[in-house]
């Protein structure tokens, strides 16, 4: 049996796989087991460390997830670590007898916390005070026997809690989240000091176990399609594929009607001048714009573009028998671990508990019969390792530093039903244009992670060239990020906002006002839909 030092029981976090990317950073082989694993599951692995990830669950809720019977018996006899993160602490202080409640307010997002200093876990730091990212509603009240406070929120509330000599750790906050400054350091004490993990896992080992594990799965006659869609997901496991099974991979791009400006022909040429690979360009805009007619729920609208792009992949897959005599049993797609996370629960992968935010085209958005075996080597992995790993590869600079695109593209920034306003997609597309154009005149791109425009279906009144207007509000987002699965407003100056305003207002005719979101990822998302 595999061995992992640090095993994780997953109780539905939307962050359970960024705990595993930050111990993998550490260079520390992590294992991801559902949170109603068999204790015998658990310890098969022989774990260093186990930690107990969040959860969308309240402890107190009747059939509510709990640890493995017998988990912290064994850990005691063992002397093996516990380390609660949010759900994972209430699941500490329940179990072993402590209390907890529903807080009076709930918290989302950004907090100033007071650390003990004596704790192994910020035993080395400088100061007292971290900010730390929470997304929690209930709290610890009271503490089992034995535990004691070692980090308190400004308002007094529990955030950090240890049993020294039991060696079991609770944090109500998110350390694994890029917005919590020193979580990162946290983790790390975690793992090392505390549980004494040795250094043994790199980016190079997982690429060559990628290809073996590819070759092994496409065999060494068949054939697989690939989606490529100008990102840098699908461009990078277009190569990585390539690389196992050479001219067997054939690429597909598809113009759904719903790029921005311009982007077949620049994608196009990315392709040619960069990327080496023969791509096969489809014009689908029509019949994915006629299906998307009157669709207004989010949710549908997704599903409708999963569908059509399956559809699309198939009829590409039954051409390609036709003129070359070879099936294609596989599809390749740049699926990320975010997409998967933030779908649906896959069967099988241990995330029960976790609720569906949104379905992402190529996930939770696919038809349920598909017609290929999925080859997705980038599923387990957060967007700048894939950025990492494209670079290990040598991806061109042009696909790795491009902000991400999704799949159900402007669909998804044009809000309610697409094709209710005729114009809503061209409004759309001009506003995009200027605003990144201007973030790149400015030399904002690249500190930015991603940034686009949102037609809202609302319009309002205005006053241009002295005469009343009743015009379309459009909304600018732009956000940091790591990985896509927090996310915080950038902080424009107020001349760059007014610029690129009023260059919106002047040269797009159907714009009379622009907005600017300001709210980080919780508690919105980064796409409106
Ligand atoms: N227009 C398209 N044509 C073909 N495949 C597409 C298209 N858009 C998306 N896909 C497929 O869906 C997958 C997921 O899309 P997603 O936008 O998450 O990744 P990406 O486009 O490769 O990278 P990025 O996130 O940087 O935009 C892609 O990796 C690709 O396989
Ligand atoms: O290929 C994709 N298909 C989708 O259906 C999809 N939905 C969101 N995104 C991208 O994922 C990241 C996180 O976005 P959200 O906070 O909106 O979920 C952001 O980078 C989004 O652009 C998608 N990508
Ligand atoms: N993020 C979490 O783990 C949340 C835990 C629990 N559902 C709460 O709201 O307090
Ligand atoms: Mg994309």
């Amino acid at each position: 049996m595999e061995e992992a030092q640090c095993v994780i029981l997953d109780y539905g976090s939307q962050y359970t796989q960024l705990i595993a990317r930050r111990v993998r950073e550490q260079s520390v082989y992590s294992m991801i087991v559902p949170g109603d694993s068999t204790l015998e599951r658990v310890t098969s692995y022989k774990p260093r460390l186990v930690v107990l990830s969040g959860g969308p669950n309240s402890v107190m809720a009747e059939g509510a997830p709990t640890v493995p019977d017998g988990l912290f018996e064994y850990c005691a006899s063992e002397q093996v670590p516990v380390l609660g993160i949010c759900y994972g602490l209430q699941l500490i202080v329940h179990s072993l007898g402590g209390e907890v409640v529903a807080g009076e307010t709930r918290e989302y997002g950004r907090m100033e916390v007071t650390t003990d200093l004596k704790s192994l876990l910020y035993h080395d730091e400088h100061s007292d005070k971290q900010m730390v990212w929470m997304s929690h509603g209930d709290v610890a009240k009271t503490l089992p026997d034995g535990f004691r406070v070692v980090g308190r929120s400004s308002t007094g509330a529990v955030v950090a809690i240890e049993h020294a000599e039991r060696r079991i750790y609770g944090l109500q906050y998110h350390p694994e989240v890029m917005h919590s400054e020193r979580g990162v350091e946290t983790l790390r004490r975690a793992l090392f000091d505390v549980a004494k993990c040795d250094r043994s896992w790199d980016m190079q080992s997982a690429l060559d176990s990628q290809l073996a594990t590819i070759r092994t799965k496409i065999g060494n006659t068949k054939h697989a399609v690939c989606a490529l869609s100008g990102g840098v997901d699908s461009a990078v496991a277009a190569t990585l594929v390539h690389k196992a099974i050479g001219d067997r991979l054939h690429c597909v791009f598809v113009d759904n009607g719903l790029l921005r400006y311009k982007e077949q022909e620049r994608v196009r040429q990315m392709f040619k001048e960069h990327l080496h690979l023969p791509v096969t360009i489809i014009d689908a805009s029509e019949r994915q714009l006629t299906k998307l007619k009157g669709v207004s729920d989010p949710e549908k609208k997704r599903k409708a573009i999963g569908a059509e792009f399956i559809a699309i992949f198939q009829e590409f897959a039954e051409k390609l028998e036709r003129d070359l005599g070879h099936k294609a049993e596989f599809l390749v797609q740049g699926t990320l671990y975010p997409d998967v996370i933030e779908s649906c629960p896959p069967p099988g992968s241990g995330q029960k508990h976790s609720h569906v935010i949104k379905s992402h085209h190529n996930v939770g958005g696919l038809p349920e019969k598909l017609g290929f075996d999925l080859v997705e080597p980038l599923r387990w992995l957060f967007k700048d390792e894939v950025r990492k790993l494209g670079l290990l590869m040598g991806v061109p600079e042009v696909f790795i530093k491009r902000h991400p695109f999704p799949g159900p593209g402007l669909a998804v920034r044009c809000l309610g039903d697409v094709t209710a306003e005729p114009r809503a997609l061209d409004v759309l597309r001009d506003v995009d244009e200027i605003f990144i154009n201007a973030l790149r005149e400015f030399d904002l791109y690249d500190q930015i992670w991603q940034a686009f425009a949102v037609f809202l279906p609302i319009k309002s009144v205005g006053v241009q060239g002295d005469q009343r207007s009743h015009k379309h509000v459009v909304g600018l987002r732009a956000i940091t990020s790591s990985d896509g699965m927090t996310a915080d407003w950038f902080r424009f100056s107020g001349d760059f906002l007014a610029e690129v305003s009023n260059r919106i207002t002047n040269q797009v005719s159907d714009v009379n006002r622009v907005v600017y979101d300001i709210t980080s990822k919780p508690p919105s998302t980064v796409e409106w839909e």
